[in-house]
């Protein structure tokens, strides 16, 4: 298998216009070999990547003291200094910092979504009303942009085109700008300090937007590391644990990791676009064959995200 069928490129046009057949199929293939694509006409405008992006490294660039007054009192909103985000099973943190949102709830908008860590005011830098505008365009558009392509993974499991829908009322979405500096010093000899170091995403599904510097690496069939690189005018798809789950193991969650060897800043904007807090999570939804049992019990995608979250935060000696 070449590496570019093992991560290939699949254009979202079609589903777009409401068929879901091609794409399911190709999302199917990919899905079931390295949980990895590449998605063209996603339907983010050049214009609101570029603005985000531009808000995003303007932050970042600014003195860390300024920068962390925005540290988050919950877990996954605000900002995120560097060495300070260790991941499961690392020995040592993330060379990167990041900023994320995730779903708020005003009370003006009539919902009562259940209150928990995941959902809550987001932080926001004082004095930067364009930073602000840029994440929520952003986060708006990668939305939908995952609801259509959620209707083409339905397709390819055999579902209802609205399966997902259904179970997508209060996504917990949670959207990162991340900010790998200049990493010279962090590759001497036989230490590598990662960017992100090798992992697997906890939740159904991730967008990804990458600069054009590199350094995504995802585990082939052999377990060897191949470079995901950046293509112009795409977004890297890929499964997370419970997608995985989902689909009793039909759909790979695949090991990937960022390696930042380029000695320029790097930045990425990655979107984990998970159900609703309360969405159960059950391999039996999908109708499986009298012969296949049901590899896992049903969960809530809520619990099963809030417990990988804090189960890596007992791991942290930060
Ligand atoms: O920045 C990237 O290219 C990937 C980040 C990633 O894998 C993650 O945050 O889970
Ligand atoms: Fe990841």
């Amino acid at each position: 298998m070449t590496q570019d069928s093992f991560i290939p490129v699949i254009d979202l046009a079609p589903a777009r216009e409401g068929d879901n057949a091609l794409v399911g199929k190709q999302i199917h293939d990919a899905f079931v070999s390295s949980g990895f694509c590449y998605i063209k006409n996603h339907g983010i405008s050049d214009e609101c990547i570029t603005e985000l992006k531009k808000q995003a490294l303007d932050f970042f660039h600014l003195p860390l003291s300024e920068k962390d007054r925005y540290r988050p009192k919950q877990a996954v909103r605000g900002f995120n200094a560097l060495n300070r985000t260790i991941m499961y099973g690392a020995d040592r943190p993330d060379y990167k910092e990041f900023y994320q949102i995730g779903p708020e709830f005003p009370p003006s908008s009539g919902q009562k979504p259940p209150q928990n860590e995941l959902q809550g005011p987001n932080v926001w830098p004082e004095g930067r009303p364009a930073f602000r505008d840029a994440f929520l365009a952003y986060y708006k558009a990668v939305a939908e942009c995952g609801q259509i392509l959620l209707k083409a993974v339905a397709n390819s499991l055999n579902l209802e085109s609205n399966f997902f829908e259904k179970k997508y009322h209060y996504p917990l979405q949670r959207t990162q700008a991340i900010w790998y500096p200049p990493a010279e010093a962090a590759h001497e000899a036989e230490s590598i300090t990662y960017g992100v170091a090798p992992h697997t995403d906890y939740g159904c599904i991730t967008l990804l937007w990458q600069d054009d510097t590199g350094g995504l690496e995802v585990q082939n069939l052999q377990n060897e590391w191949v470079s995901a690189v950046p293509i112009p005018g795409t977004l890297v798809i890929n499964i997370g644990d419970l997608l995985c789950r989902w689909s009793n193991d039909r759909y790979r969650s695949n090991m990937h990791r960022v390696l930042n060897k380029s000695g320029k800043e790097r930045f990425s904007i990655a979107t984990f676009y998970d159900p609703d807090f309360g969405a159960v999570i059950d391999p039996r939804d999908l109708g499986l064959p009298e012969t296949e049992a049901s590899h896992y019990e049903p969960v809530t995608a809520g619990a099963y995200i809030m417990g990988r979250i804090s189960e890596s935060q007992k791991k942290k000696t930060l």
